[in-house]
């Protein structure tokens, strides 16, 4: 089967081609504007030929437990979350739209990041807050970033050689959005993000948990639409760095003596620990830490700054594996728990979730 994959993330629009589970090509539109990206699309699918299907990662899928077929109906009862994932929900259900305009007779099928999170135990989804409210406005801990961690979690059995629901990890994403999962038995048993793709450690432009009280008080001096900009866009390293909250351009400015860029990096990786202490809490016990994401990827020293805070959960780096490169381990032998780098290939999960509902129906 050769799929079409579209991942609208927040700093990118990743496009890939799956076949038969290998990804043999692919464009990344950088800084991406939120618009269809047609042309795009187009010149992928005619360098390539005909695709079998399309999937199209979709942040906020409700209680979904697997890959929908998108039609205008799916597409109408997905947009209820467009208020509460304002900066990917609308993106990607404008996208939906227009694939299914340009590619008529190709199914596409919505894949989701909340899946993974869907079998969160009652006492991790549950917020503390009136029942009256929770149920009127379905409150509750969702989870993102649930495609990546299922990557990471069959790239990290492949390679520790183990199977996916004997192993205890800790799977932190590090991109544009940041999350920290708790896996165990083969699904999530906690995670950071909440209720909304806001809540848990600091990302590039948005801060992560905050008291909420502060949000109220921001309600009371500012409007609604500022602060909820605000803390979508102008917050996290952003915010702090005065920078546009891409690592590459914090941590430069941190080479360059700057205070601020400092700090930021210093309040990111702290709130990061403390997110990845808390995640051990939900396991038995820590076969593994799994850094992917973007920022996983490509900067080798901040892992190593990151996990150098963490010892006392029994973890630690080898850096000439940390200099190395592709799906890897990356602490040394002697440390209790493994430390592993794995390319965030929701694209391949997508792939595989689309080979399965297909397989199903003929
Ligand atoms: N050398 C690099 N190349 C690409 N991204 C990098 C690099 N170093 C750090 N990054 C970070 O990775 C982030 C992008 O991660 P990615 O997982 O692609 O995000 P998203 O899927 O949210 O768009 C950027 O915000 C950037 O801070
Ligand atoms: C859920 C989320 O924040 O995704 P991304 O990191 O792709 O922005
Ligand atoms: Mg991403």
């Amino acid at each position: 089967m050769r799929a079409l994959v579209v991942n609208p993330g927040s700093t990118s629009l990743k496009l890939s081609i799956v076949d038969d589970g290998v990804p043999v090509d692919g464009a990344v539109v950088a800084d991406w504007d939120g618009g269809p990206e047609l042309p795009a699309i187009a010149e992928l699918v005619f360098r390539n030929g005909r695709v079998d299907a399309v999937g199209l990662r979709v942040v906020h899928g409700g209680d979904r437990t697997g890959p929908t077929p998108l039609d205008e109906n799916e597409i109408a009862a997905l947009s209820r979350f467009e208020p509460t994932v304002p900066v990917h929900q609308p993106r990607a259900l404008g996208l939906a739209r227009a694939l299914l305009r340009a590619m008529p007779g190709v199914p596409l099928f919505g894949c989701y990041d909340t899946t993974f999170h869907t079998r969160l135990p009652d006492h991790a989804a549950t917020y503390p807050i009136p029942a009256a409210w929770r149920h009127r406005f379905d409150i509750r801990r969702y989870g993102f970033h649930g495609l990546s961690c299922a990557n990471a979690l069959r790239r990290t059995a492949d390679l520790l050689g183990r199977a996916a629901d004997s192993l205890s990890l800790i799977c932190c994403h590090l991109g544009g959005g940041v999350s920290v999962t708790a896996i165990q038995d083969g699904h999530s048993v906690d995670t950071s993000m909440g209720f909304t793709p806001l809540d848990g450690a600091p990302m590039t432009t948005r801060p992560g948990s905050l008291d909420p009280g502060l949000v109220l008080h921001l309600l009371r001096e500012l409007p609604l639409a500022e602060v909820e900009s605000g803390l979508n866009h102008r917050s996290g390293l952003a915010g702090l760095s005065g920078t546009s909250g891409d690592l590459r351009e914090v941590l430069a400015r941190r080479a360059g003596g700057f205070a601020e860029a400092e700090r930021a990096v210093q309040v990111y990786l702290h709130r990061l620990c403390r997110e990845i202490a808390a995640a051990r809490v939900s396991l038995r016990c820590l076969d593994a830490l799994v850094l992917t994401g973007g920022v996983a990827e490509h900067q080798p020293g901040l892992c190593a700054e990151l996990v150098g805070g963490l010892a006392f959960l029994g973890l630690a780096t080898d850096p000439a594996a940390l200099r190395g490169s592709g799906d890897r381990v990356v602490s040394p032998d002697w440390a209790t728990s493994r430390v592993l780098v794995v390319r965030a290939a929701e694209e391949l999960e997508i792939a595989r979730e689309l080979g399965t509902v297909l397989t199903a129906v003929h």
